[in-house]
């Protein structure tokens, strides 16, 4: 379970010395300003009002050399807390990221990319913010507070006694106001986000727009999506001008009062004029600081709904059993193993319509299967099956004789390569592309691009192996995508190899070289549509309405 309060720890218990640090300028820092009424009493009424220079130059001196070591300790106070931002950063950076790749894919299938960065961006900027200058500021001012109310105990009691109270009411108008400021800010996060991913989408169907000449319909969606996203911005703009108003208004007040009751004390005799003098200025800076306290509790207000929504992310259901460890082979009575083995599997995507109904194979080492069937009758369904993308909903799939979820959907894919109908291509070069782990050497990959035929191509471009290849492999056609994919299967000499329709952009000279050439000694499972793809497979099945049927060789039963 992760929650915030358990980062906060481990960040506190990471950075103790960068905490050490911050307590020494806390603490000198508050010594400054407990001390600074005393010289600014000494230097109006032992040095200006009795009339003694030394007294008022030294004085001054001492006060400006208070000045400077506190501005000083502001610095490193701020460094401290910089660093300590920096390590909460990088740790909710790191959860998310591997919260990311644990998230079953069906997380991925109602939002879009840039919606669900955006949100959690926001949301770790906003979290790591609780250690950054606000924070650095804040927790000073804490200090500051406490010993500024001792230094003004000593100067006028009964005057603190006031201040105090005034602070109070202070305090109790940005309660309510943090309040409401926490229900904007939620709004706002939702309708940022679905701003973002709006432009997202028409960004990614940018061809599309161009092609039905979108341009005007989609303006007027725009118009919508923007109107909402400035309402709400205005709505938190206009809400912090009236804290900000209401904040400026009982800061004047406040001090108006000081003047007026100090003023009375002074006339009275109860007071110096110097003392009034140090109450004023000191006065400004405790109420700064304590402004600045009570801003941290309207500031949590912009934490509060990011916190919930990063760790309702970060606590979601990950893929079952990802690390599990490989266990021992297994033989069936025969003495063989099934590479591959569907025992009575059912599945459905949405618990309503069954995709498989049922399905029971077996697949041998290094046998040549062919899985034909209609448009949506479930054959990338299979290889979702196979891989752990999906699981079943009842049913048992085996991987050499042991349960997927016993064996770890890690260990499954690092032995399985895979060609899927719309293989994704990162803006890199032909190289990184290819060998995507960045495990093989140069000679591997021209090896696999000469067989899978990509290596036609690529050594025609300007810049060969190391063309970058746009975003999404823009740069390539279908068919030469096809090829690249493939290259990167026979580069990985995985145990099984899936390919899912992964030569139907091919042309004709391409496809007379077969998969079963190119991966003669692995498991190769092929899904098509086309009829000479099927020759030299070992057995065909066929998928129909959830079922599965094995057809003779030549695609009849
Ligand atoms: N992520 C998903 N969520 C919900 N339904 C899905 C999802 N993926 C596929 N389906 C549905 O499951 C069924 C089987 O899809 P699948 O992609 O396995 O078919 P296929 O046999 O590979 O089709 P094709 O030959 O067109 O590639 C289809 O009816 C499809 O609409």
């Amino acid at each position: 379970m992760n929650t915030l309060k358990i980062d906060l720890k481990r960040i506190i218990f990471m950075c103790k010395k960068y905490l050490l640090l911050l307590l020494a300028c806390i603490i000198i820092e508050s010594i400054i300003t407990y001390i600074q009424p005393f010289l600014v009493t000494k230097i109006t009424d032992d040095g200006i009002i009795k009339g003694n220079f030394t007294v008022l130059l030294y004085s001054v001196i001492l006060f400006l050399l208070a000045k400077v070591i506190g501005a000083g300790s502001g610095v490193l106070r701020s460094y401290g807390f910089m660093k300590i931002h920096n390590k909460m950063f990088a740790l909710l950076n790191e959860k998310m990221f591997q919260k990311l790749y644990r998230c079953p894919m069906s997380f991925y299938k109602d939002k879009n990319g840039m919606e669900i960065i955006n949100a959690l961006q926001t949301d770790i900027q906003y979290l790591s913010a609780i250690f950054d200058e606000i924070a650095a500021v804040s927790v000073g001012a804490v200090f500051q507070v406490l010993a500024g109310a001792l230094g003004l105990s000593v100067v006028n009691k009964n005057m603190t006694v006031l201040l105090f109270v005034m602070i109070g009411v202070k305090y109790g108008i940005v309660t309510l106001f943090s309040k409401r400021k926490r229900d904007i800010l939620r709004e706002n996060l939702i309708v940022n986000n679905q701003f973002m991913s709006w432009l997202e989408e028409q960004v990614n169907g940018m061809r599309e727009m161009k092609l039905w000449t979108l341009y005007n319909f989609k303006n007027k969606e725009l118009r919508k999506v923007r109107k909402i996203l400035l309402d709400s911005y205005q709505k938190n703009v206009m809400w912090d001008q009236k804290y900000s108003f209401c904040g400026n208004i009982l800061d004047a007040l406040v001090i108006g009062i000081i003047y007026l009751v100090g003023g009375y004390f002074v006339i009275q005799r109860q007071m110096t004029a110097g003392s009034l003098l140090a109450f004023v200025t000191y006065c400004g800076t405790i109420n700064s600081s304590i402004t600045l306290l009570i801003d941290v509790k309207y500031y949590f207000a912009k934490i509060r709904p990011s916190a919930d929504r990063f760790y309702t992310f970060l606590n979601r259901e990950e893929e079952p059993a990802l690390f599990t460890k490989s266990v021992n082979n297994y033989m069936d009575e025969q003495g063989k193993t099934p590479i591959i083995e569907f025992k009575d599997v059912k599945f459905s995507y949405d618990r309503q319509k069954k995709v498989i109904d049922g399905i029971s194979f077996q697949i041998y080492e290094g046998e040549k299967v062919a899985i034909i069937g209609k448009n949506g009758a479930g054959k990338t369904t299979i290889f979702n099956l196979i891989t752990g993308i999906c699981h079943p909903d009842s049913g048992v799939i085996k991987i050499e004789g042991q349960e997927i979820q016993k064996i770890g959907v890690e260990t499954i894919r690092n032995n399985i390569a895979v060609v899927s109908q719309n293989p994704f291509f990162y803006n890199a070069s032909v190289w990184d592309n290819i060998d995507l782990g960045r495990k093989y050497s140069k000679e591997e990959i021209v090896r696999s691009c000469r067989k899978s035929g990509a290596d036609d191509f690529v050594s025609q471009m300007k810049e060969g192996y190391e063309t970058i290849l746009g975003n999404g492999g823009q740069k390539l056609s279908g068919g030469e995508r096809q090829k690249i994919a493939v290259s990167r299967a026979l580069l990985k000499k995985a145990k099984i190899v899936l390919l899912d329709e992964a030569t139907t952009g091919y042309d004709m000279e391409s496809r007379k070289v077969s998969m079963k050439e190119l991966f003669p000694n692995q498991t190769v499972i092929v899904v098509t549509h086309h009829q000479e793809e099927l020759e030299g497979m070992d057995t065909i099945y066929r998928l129909h309405q959830g079922e599965i049927e094995k057809l003779n060789r030549g695609g009849g039963k």
